[in-house]
């Protein structure tokens, strides 16, 4: 049976949610064990979550895409019958954005519309690292359904069978060794890139705008089928501090795969060190993340490269354009703004100049709301905006899609999370395209901007490449 969608349009019928606590499965082996379509979110401060299975689908289309999807929530969430004793366990969608308003659901992103959110059938939420520690080994299940059929007594019927299947999970497989990767296409050639950077330099220049960020992707084949359970997990590893992300259409897809459990269904996902926008009542955290440089094959070589980065003109100021920007969008919906100190972010892979960024806000700023008014920052779009987006499409030669772009929840209360999805790849079961780009200003280098571009494709691409 197909899930109820909506574009501000009726849903016809009541949600329903139920939940209960179980002894916590394998979170891959939950993940892989769950009905498409399947969400994915880990944060580092948060409770974790896998979830599949659409109980409804809300979409919404070019520049109102933001307020569309808000009031077809507005509306599902006004019936709501939502029983679920934990705040962890309450009713969310999950979904996101593409980086243009424009954005067309066509070719490889078919099925990823403009704006796209899941209300999960199925949601298993688990207590977090902390909890972990204090011997909390539980998690919660959540059922959710909508529609003229949903009742509570179906509901709490399915609740019970769930519980029964994952608490009964068989111990997962080890994780899964990277796929192999046989046959990589770029779309864009070095010459391309510099001409393409040199311009929009030019541009700069003439004070047509101030930064702007460009983008390559990278098409690999791979050698075996991909599991996304497996590869996301092996991102926990290596990148525990990021956002970790999982997104899965819910209608046809480019692969003609119209079955949500179909193995040609796409995988949107990623481990992005990104946060945009975090929503708890009036307090918002968010913050600039933009500056990069390597990692050192010594901790003296990486202390080197960090200091030359902290001191660096050209990143400090292409670091201030989206500090400066994230504060003055927050500064119209906030009572106050405050800014933390400027550091270095160390990941496995790179390290980057971050400021944390918090806001107490004026009124009950709905946090999709607060996405609108953010993407896309400087950090990946450039300023003024519109120049910027503008020159992205004059420049780049493939579709952004969702790359680049906001994936998060939220609930009924307007509260949600939604980091910027970079870091990350659109893959079928035997493809993966990666996405990466560098922030462009008036004395940038095409050359090391060109590896810089390389060096972001490092966290997805050494998931799927065999070890040499
Ligand atoms: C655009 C990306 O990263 C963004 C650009 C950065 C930069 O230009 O230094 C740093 C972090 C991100 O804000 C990407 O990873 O694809």
């Amino acid at each position: 049976m197909e899930p109820p969608q909506s574009e501000g349009a009726t849903l016809g019928g009541a949600l329903v949610s139920r939940a209960v606590r179980i002894q916590a499965p394998s979170m891959r082996a939950a993940l892989a064990a769950l009905d498409g379509p399947r969400t994915a979110w880990t944060a580092p401060d948060e409770p974790s979550v896998v979830a599949g299975g659409a109980a409804a689908t809300l979409t919404g289309d070019g520049p109102d895409r933001f307020t569309e999807v808000r009031a077809a929530a507005e509306e599902l969430f006004a019936a709501d019958d939502a029983d679920v004793g934990a705040d962890a366990a309450r009713p969310r969608l999950f979904g996101g954005f593409a980086f243009h308003g424009d954005h067309r659901a066509e070719g490889t992103w078919t099925g990823f519309p403009a704006a796209g959110f899941v209300l999960p059938q199925v949601q298993l939420t688990f207590a977090g690292a902390s909890a972990a520690r204090n011997g909390d080994t539980s998690a919660w299940l959540t059922v959710n359904a909508v529609g003229s059929e949903a009742t509570p007594e179906a509901v709490e019927a399915r609740l019970e069978r769930e519980r029964e299947r994952f608490e009964s999970l068989p111990e997962p497989s080890p994780v899964a060794a990277p796929p192999g990767v046989v046959s990589r296409e770029r779309t864009t050639g070095l010459e391309e890139w510099r001409e393409g950077v040199r311009a929009a330099i030019r541009r700069i220049r003439a004070g047509e705008l101030r930064k702007v960020v460009l983008a390559q992707a990278l098409r690999c084949d791979l050698a075996a089928d991909l599991s996304v359970p497996d590869t996301l997990s092996r991102l926990g590893e290596r990148y525990p501090d990021c956002h970790r992300f999982l997104v899965e259409p819910t209608g046809p897809t480019a692969a003609g795969a119209t079955n949500c459990d179909s193995p040609e269904r796409p995988a949107f996902f990623g481990a992005t060190p990104e946060i945009l926008v975090s929503r708890r009542g009036r307090t918002v955290h968010t913050g600039a993340l933009a500056g990069t440089t390597g990692r050192g094959d010594t901790p003296a070589e990486d202390e080197w490269l960090a200091e030359e980065l902290r001191t660096s003109e050209k990143d400090i100021h292409e670091h201030e354009i989206v500090a400066d920007a994230i504060r003055d969008q927050l500064a119209p919906l906030a009572s106050s703004v405050s800014t933390g100190d400027r550091t270095v972010r160390r990941l496995a892979t790179v390290q980057h100049l971050w400021t944390p960024i918090s806001a107490e806000l004026a009124d009950d700023e709905h946090v999709l709301s607060l996405v609108e008014a953010l993407h896309p920052t400087p950090a990946v779009g450039g300023l003024p905006p519109e120049k910027a987006l503008a020159t992205i499409r004059d420049t780049e030669p493939f579709d952004r899609g969702w790359y680049a772009s906001p994936v998060g929840w939220f609930d009924a209360a307007g509260n949600g999370s939604f980091a910027v999805a970079l870091r990350s790849a659109l893959a079928t079961r035997r493809t993966a395209t990666l996405f990466a780009g560098v922030g462009v200003v008036a004395d940038s280098d095409p050359d090391r901007e060109w590896d810089e571009v390389q060096l972001k494709y490092r966290p997805i691409l050494d998931e799927l490449e065999r070890p040499q």
